[in-house]
């Protein structure tokens, strides 16, 4: 039971059901370790004993924001546009991830400045990007809410093409400025501790990121208890689009892979808005980014891969998706000890 009236929770008894299905097969108890915690955790969020995760749906949301004109990243803002191109063309690195895990990628428009091409994105732009949030509220209230039901509506769309697992990633220049703005906003935490490079902000740049950021967060001075007012005054359209399909796909009993630092912010945010989510994230990789320490800390998360990536688009959470399919390939096809002949007691 949870008090959320959109997700439900966890089904207990099928999770031990698949728990004491595990004890059965052919393997010394436990041996294949956080695998079967995933097997027993996805059995739960499904309510399947033998569950299933492909298809994946990779959902790339991408918009602008206002704060790169202060110089918090170390690319121009057009890239967002262009990388957005780049999508569309099949050559970003999410692009030849999703490919490999054989997912339904699906990009959406939520905010972005520039020109995008016509095919290939679902248009569904609340404004071309945020104001820039050291001099006002990036967006209002009810633009949060209307990106927040793109997000919805995108989550919606992968699980009736019959997606099974849900990753979110997002492309917009800046965003780990907002992203960072929004935890230290949640948590309490130091800026000077948050803050990382991004797209590679080092020196006097970053101590530059910095100082906007502890600007921001005491101009915009947010309500950190009403993760509505933090979205809408220090975060972004994509950002705001993430928590929504996280949301929505934990309505449906989807499980989510959540990708890197600003994928963790947008799930933090969400788990704010409706603590029942937090059973349907599973956490794909460690970001190098230095504030996604203490994003995964608050959520009490471990996630399953630690590769040093620091790029969002949904790429680190696609490479983990392999560990969730053979966590599931183990219980629908591993022999039990009757099966083989085996002898299931230890000796002594
Ligand atoms: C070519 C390129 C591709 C990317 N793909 C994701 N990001 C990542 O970098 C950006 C965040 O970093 P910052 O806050 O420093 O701008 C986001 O767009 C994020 O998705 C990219 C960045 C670039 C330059
Ligand atoms: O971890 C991330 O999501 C990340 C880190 C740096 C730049 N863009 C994204």
């Amino acid at each position: 039971m949870n008090d959320s009236p959109f997700i439900p929770a966890p089904d207990t008894a099928c999770a031990e059901r698949v728990g004491r299905h595990l004890a059965t097969l052919t393997k010394p108890p436990g041996s294949l370790g956080r695998l079967e915690a995933l097997a027993v955790s996805l059995a739960g969020l499904t309510g399947e004993d033998f569950p299933r995760v492909t298809p994946p749906g990779v959902v790339v949301f991408a918009a602008d924001h206002g704060v790169a004109e202060e110089g918090v990243s170390a690319f121009p803002q057009a890239v967002t546009a262009q990388m957005v191109a780049n999508f569309v063309a099949g050559g970003a690195a999410i692009n030849v991830f999703a490919r490999r895990i054989g997912a339904r990628l699906e990009v959406v428009d939520v905010g972005v400045a520039g020109d995008l091409p016509a095919q290939g994105i679902v248009h569904d732009k609340v404004r071309p990007g945020t104001a820039n949030l050291a001099r006002q509220d990036a967006m209002s209230r009810d633009e949060a809410r209307t990106a927040l039901a793109v997000g919805r509506r995108a989550a919606g769309r992968a699980a009736e093409a019959g997606c099974r697992c849900l990753i979110v990633g997002e492309m917009g220049i800046a965003n780990t400025t907002a992203s960072s703005a929004m935890l230290a906003a949640f948590t309490g935490a130091s800026v000077a501790e948050l803050v990382g490079p991004g797209t590679g902000v080092v020196g006097e740049a970053l101590a530059h990121k910095r100082t906007v950021i502890e600007a921001a967060l005491a101009e915009r001075a947010p309500d950190p208890a009403e993760p509505l007012d933090v979205l809408a005054r220090l975060g972004g359209l994509e950002i705001a689009a993430m928590a929504g399909a996280y949301l929505e796909a934990a309505a449906r009993r989807m499980p989510i892979l959540v990708d890197g630092f600003i994928a963790t912010v947008a799930a933090l945010t969400a788990c704010r808005l409706d603590p029942a989510l937090r059973p349907y994230l599973i956490f794909g990789h460690r970001s190098h980014e230095p504030g996604h320490g203490r994003a995964l800390a608050v959520l009490d998360a471990e996630p399953l891969l630690d590769l040093d990536l620091r790029l969002g688009e949904g790429t680190g959470a696609a490479l983990a998706f392999p560990l969730l399919e053979a966590a599931t390939a183990m219980l629908a096809e591993m022999a039990t000890f009757a099966e083989a002949g085996i002898d299931d007691r230890p000796e002594g």
